[in-house]
């Protein structure tokens, strides 16, 4: 049994076959900004992407990703609250059924109807699947998106879902600047967390945008005409791809800003 958002393969079912679900560092959480520490030796974020790294996008029956070439420095994040260089290796949203939930992580409670997730793995490690075993191993930055205005960037994305619509579908997707679903302010929050999804690995620095970007309706109803299923089954709507907050523990929310 593979795991996903189902009854019977949910989040409540996760820590059957992944036990570090119930750890003392698991992701998301509910970031309640009142609670967030401002740190003032928190550096902002240095962000440079190459859009030429971009490769192709896939549907891999959890979420879609657009996938980068990390063979060299030249797409990473630097500073923020992480030391040396880590490498763009993915990014990949979670959404919900309805605007009124599928983001992953929570403000004060309030859940948004999707989240942008920009993975990077720390290049002190050989490899991605080597940092992903390792406490400082990850960074993901985290973008909530919110109802409004279409967003022609991510339109970019969206116009190719047609070619990725089952589950193992995949295409070649060059030249795009993941720069530009950026929010225009980088101010943030970040904790110590993990993977929200199996292997729930507790390898991830978390950098949680405080600034959203938007989303029109219609791009969400893009979102949702994606499957979690491959072609030839039964067709089952890809929404709800989310988990839920998971317990603080004790961690420390630090914010780079006043
Ligand atoms: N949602 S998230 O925490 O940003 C996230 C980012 C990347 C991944 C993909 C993944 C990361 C690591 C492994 N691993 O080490 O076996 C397998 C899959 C899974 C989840
Ligand atoms: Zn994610």
């Amino acid at each position: 049994m593979s795991w996903g958002y189902a009854s019977h393969n949910g989040p409540d079912k996760w820590a059957d076959n992944f036990p570090v679900a119930n750890g003392p560092r698991q992701s998301p959480i509910d970031i309640v900004p009142a609670q967030a520490v401002y740190d003032s030796s928190l550096k902002p974020l240095n962000i440079k992407y190459d859009p030429s790294t971009s490769m192709d996008i896939l549907n891999n029956g959890h979420s879609f990703q657009v996938t980068f070439a990390d063979d060299t420095d030249s797409s990473s994040l630097r500073d923020g609250p992480i030391s040396g260089v880590y490498r763009l290796k993915q990014f990949h949203f979670h959404w919900g059924a309805s605007d009124d939930k599928g983001s992953e992580h929570t403000v004060a409670g309030a859940k948004f109807p999707a989240e942008l997730h920009l993975v990077h793995w720390n290049t002190k490690y050989p490899s991605f699947g080597e940092a992903a075993s390792k406490p400082d191993g990850l960074a993901v930055v985290g973008v909530f998106l919110k109802p409004g205005d279409a967003n022609p960037n991510l339109q970019k994305v969206l116009d190719c879902f047609d070619s990725i619509k089952a589950k193992g579908k995949q295409t070649s997707f060059t030249g795009f600047d993941p720069a530009c679903l950026l929010p225009a302010s980088l101010n943030y929050w970040t904790y110590d967390g993990s993977l929200t999804t199996p292997p729930l690995l507790e390898s991830v620095t978390w950098i949680v945008c405080k600034e959203t970007i938007s989303v029109s309706p219609e791009q969400m109803a893009r979102f949702r005409s994606l499957l979690f299923t491959p072609e030839g089954e039964a067709e089952c709507c890809m929404v709800d791809n989310y988990r839920p907050p998971q317990p603080l523990k004790g961690r420390a929310v630090r914010a780079s800003f006043q």
